[in-house]
């Protein structure tokens, strides 16, 4: 198999597997990274995604985790893993590929530009929520990152690439290194879900202060990489000033697993709400019943003249 990974797949060439000589029809590059390229296929007429790979081994290793997602799924869900095949290029070449769910989307980052910062705190619950059900079924993401989260309609969240779940008690298979915290001299870099949580700290802080984390890795010696560093970025940004407390306990571990993260999390959110809801001036609450009431009573008044 090959290794060295120059494929382009034209848009509406058609792909079959060696093997199982399955059709895929291109449709698109969706992204690239360092394991491969995935393009964007259709089978029949359903949309799916096609991840080729630069090096069959760590395609391997991705194939294993989604076939074993699988087989703990609910009855009825969405399978991760469609097809395991090999193609050849157009430059005569071997190559594998899988084929797995579509997930539709756009990235975290460019959600929040989008739509607006203030569905920030519901998409950090619905991730907290995927990576709680990774979790319970015995695994860590491990390489979570902005990158690797898709966002879609109403703040549903996606987790894309498997490359780097590892099983509870293992040693952590790929990482990035501002979202690792061993990077940071955190803890071991080891699989257990409070080391999704570390990363889920670092993520809420790049996604408000991209530049002053850029800026902290490049000005920090390795040995001087603090989680106290980390929170000084974070008591510097406004928008994370209501979870300053959650992601200091993120970081510090005191979270057993994403659900409990998730928990707390949810309480935060609430007191917000209420908090929102009990800042509403007392005029403007009174503007509201009064309307409320001339609306009774127009209402009223059309039912005595048109019915009666
Ligand atoms: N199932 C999918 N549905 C939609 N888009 C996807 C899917 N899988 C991957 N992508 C897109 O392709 C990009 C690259 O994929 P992926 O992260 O799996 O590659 P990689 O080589 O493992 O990357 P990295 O170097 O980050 O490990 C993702 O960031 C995402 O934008």
């Amino acid at each position: 198999m090959t290794t060295s990974f120059k494929l382009e797949l034209r848009r509406g060439s058609v792909v079959v597997g060696k093997w199982k000589l399955g059709r895929y029809r291109v449709e698109r590059l969706l992204g690239e990274g360092a394991n491969g390229k995935v393009y964007l296929v259709q089978r029949d007429r359903e949309w799916l995604a096609m991840k080729v790979g630069a090096d069959a081994v760590d395609l391997q290793s991705e194939i294993n985790v989604m076939k074993s997602l699988d087989k703990q799924k609910s009855h009825g869900a969405e399978p991760f893993l469609y097809d395991v095949d090999d193609l050849y290029g157009p430059d005569g070449r071997e190559y594998s590929f899988y084929i797995m769910r579509y997930v539709r989307g756009t990235t975290l980052a460019s959600y929040l530009k989008e739509q607006g910062a203030e569905w920030f705190p519901l998409v950090g619950l619905n991730l907290l929520g995927k990576l709680a059900k990774l979790h319970r079924a015995g695994w860590v993401f491990g390489d979570l990152k902005v990158e690797n989260v898709m966002v879609a309609d109403y703040g549903h969240v996606e987790l894309v690439d498997y490359g780097g779940v590892t099983a509870v008690g293992k040693s952590i298979r790929q990482f990035t290194e501002i979202y690792d915290r061993g990077y940071w001299n955190s803890g071991p870099r080891s699989a257990d879900p409070k080391y999704d949580l570390f990363s889920f700290a670092v993520l809420c802080i790049q996604l408000h202060e991209p530049k002053r984390l850029h800026a902290l890795t490049k000005e920090l010696l390795p040995q001087n990489r603090s989680m106290d560093e980390l929170m000084e970025i974070a008591q510097g940004s406004a928008a994370l000033k209501p979870v300053l407390g959650w992601l200091r306990r993120a970081m510090a571990g005191e979270f057993a697993n994403a659900s409990e993260g998730a928990e707390a999390w949810r309480v935060l959110l609430h007191r917000r709400e209420t908090r929102r809801s009990a800042s509403i001036p007392g005029w403007l609450k009174g503007l509201a019943a009064t309307s409320g009431l001339l609306l009774a009573a127009s209402i009223f008044w059309l039912v005595i003249n048109i019915f009666l």
